[in-house]
């Protein structure tokens, strides 16, 4: 669990080409659900490539203490022998969610129309941000949620002894808020129904109908329709988690930005709900090429390769696309910096609530090293510098996020001087093996 322990100052150096093949990590959010959907099914459900990083691995450890047997096998080889719908343990400890905004408001959804309690905590980044976004559509279903003000953690969930289906619009663009309500409709008796006006990560939905939910989606004028029937019996499956594309991205944006650099990133998930980032990287003038397009497990994957693209230009950034990409924008920001010309960045206010407030910390420490940064509410702005010519040299502070730890590290790679975190230790909450992988590539990354 991050924040908990030392701080790892890190120095990223301006590097030669980056070269070679990225093997990046199974994806995150598809490994969260696989682990949940997994304890709520009935019998073995058998994982590969599940990503080890931390945020996961609390995850597992709260399938556990909510009754199902997670084993780890090794090599990203897992089982989940699951409890049935309806059939988790009261924990009789607290469930540390560690940084992980997916694992706790997942885990709320799942448990909360079971008749159990539940009391969550986290680090201090997660025990900042908001809540009730969950435990308000709970609270329909009968749940009840104490927490502290500002409905932060530590929170503990009543879970509904006698749970009624809910009709539920998503306020926000948010799968994390979609799915905990689908999980919770789960044990519900008849049908839930969730509203979400713009589309966002549909990994929930996938896999339910993969574990045998009756679950329909349908494109209206009110948004996209989401009915899921409650109280099936869950099938257990053979999961195999894609390469995580928002790991991806860290490699891809580095290798845009490194003079000569050649990289392929193998057999990465580019549903539509994720591939934000790749569209307007290729609309900046990267030269990005999708190889050996195929479907993997209900999800479409392809190779990536990307290459030093030394002519790209700032855009702006259509709003519509931001839940595609939301947890890209900071690693966008460091190739908008080398870009020529303004990324305008709009539509994004949800950036201000993930494991920091990430537009202010890219502003702060892209600032720190020389790049004008302009800011709103649900918008913000980089006034490219050329490539190469960012000039660096600065050390930013990280606020216990992975993604802003990796996106300054890449930043360093194109950059005149090197570059600084104050503390990467976060990193391993998703990208555990971010280091070696970088060296391997050509990357000159080194804890001070
Ligand atoms: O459902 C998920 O797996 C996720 C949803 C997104 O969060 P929001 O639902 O808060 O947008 C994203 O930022 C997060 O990394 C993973
Ligand atoms: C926002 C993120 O994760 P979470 O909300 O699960 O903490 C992320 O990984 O960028």
């Amino acid at each position: 669990m991050s924040g908990h322990g030392t701080p790892i100052p890190m120095t990223s150096h301006p590097c030669g080409p980056l070269t070679g093949t990225a093997e990046v990590p199974g994806d995150k959010s598809i490994s969260h659900r696989s682990l949940i959907l997994g304890a709520m099914a009935v019998g073995e459900t058998r994982i590969s490539g599940l990503l080890e990083g931390e945020d996961v691995l609390d995850t597992a450890k709260a399938m556990q203490a909510f009754g199902a047997e997670v084993t780890d096998h090794g090599g990203g080889e897992w089982t989940v022998h699951g409890v049935g719908v309806g059939g988790f343990a009261e924990p009789d400890q607290v469930i540390d969610c560690g940084n992980s905004g997916t694992g706790v408001r997942l885990i709320m959804g799942a448990m909360a129309t079971s008749p159990i309690m539940a009391t969550f905590t986290g680090d201090a980044s997660l025990n900042k941000r908001p809540m009730a976004r969950v435990t308000d559509p709970l609270a329909l279903f009968g749940a009840q949620a104490v927490g502290r003000s500002g409905g932060r953690l530590p929170m503990t969930i009543v879970g509904a002894s006698d749970p009624t289906p809910v009709r539920y619009e998503v306020p926000v663009p948010s799968a994390q808020v979609k799915s905990a309500v689908l999980l919770a409709g789960l044990n519900a008796p008849g049908k839930t129904v969730v509203i979400e006006k713009e589309a966002t990560r549909d990994h929930s939905e996938r896999m339910l109908s993969g574990f045998g939910a009756e679950i329909t989606v349908e494109d209206t004028d009110e948004g996209r329709v989401i009915t899921l029937t409650g109280r099936p019996e869950l099938k257990p499956q053979v999961i195999a988690v894609p390469r995580d594309p928002s790991s991806a991205a860290f490699p891809v944006c580095a290798a845009l930005i490194t003079p000569g650099s050649d990289v392929l990133v193998p057999g990465i998930g580019l549903n539509p709900t994720r591939a934000g980032l790749f569209t307007t990287l290729r609309e900046m003038g990267a030269d990005l090429t999708y190889e050996n397009e195929r479907e993997e497990g209900g999800e479409p994957v392809a190779d990536l390769r990307a290459k030093y693209s030394p002519d790209m230009k700032g855009i702006d950034v259509p709003p519509e696309r931001a839940a595609s990409m939301i947890d890209e924008y900071p690693v966008l920001s460091v190739v908008a910096a080398n870009a020529t010309g303004t990324t305008m960045m709009g539509g994004v206010k949800e950036l201000r609530v993930k494991e920091s407030d990430r537009i202010d910390a890219m502003a702060r420490g892209l600032r720190a090293n020389g790049v004008t940064v302009n800011e709103g509410d649900d918008w913000w702005s980089v006034e490219g510098l050329g490539i190469g010519k960012v000039p660096g040299g600065g050390t930013c502070e990280s606020f216990l996020d992975h993604r802003i730890a990796m996106s300054f590290m890449v930043m360093g790679m194109g950059a005149q001087n090197p570059v600084s975190v104050d503390d990467g230790s976060p990193i391993a909450t998703s990208f555990p093996i971010f280091e070696p992988l970088m060296a391997l590539l050509g990357a000159k990354v080194e804890r001070r």
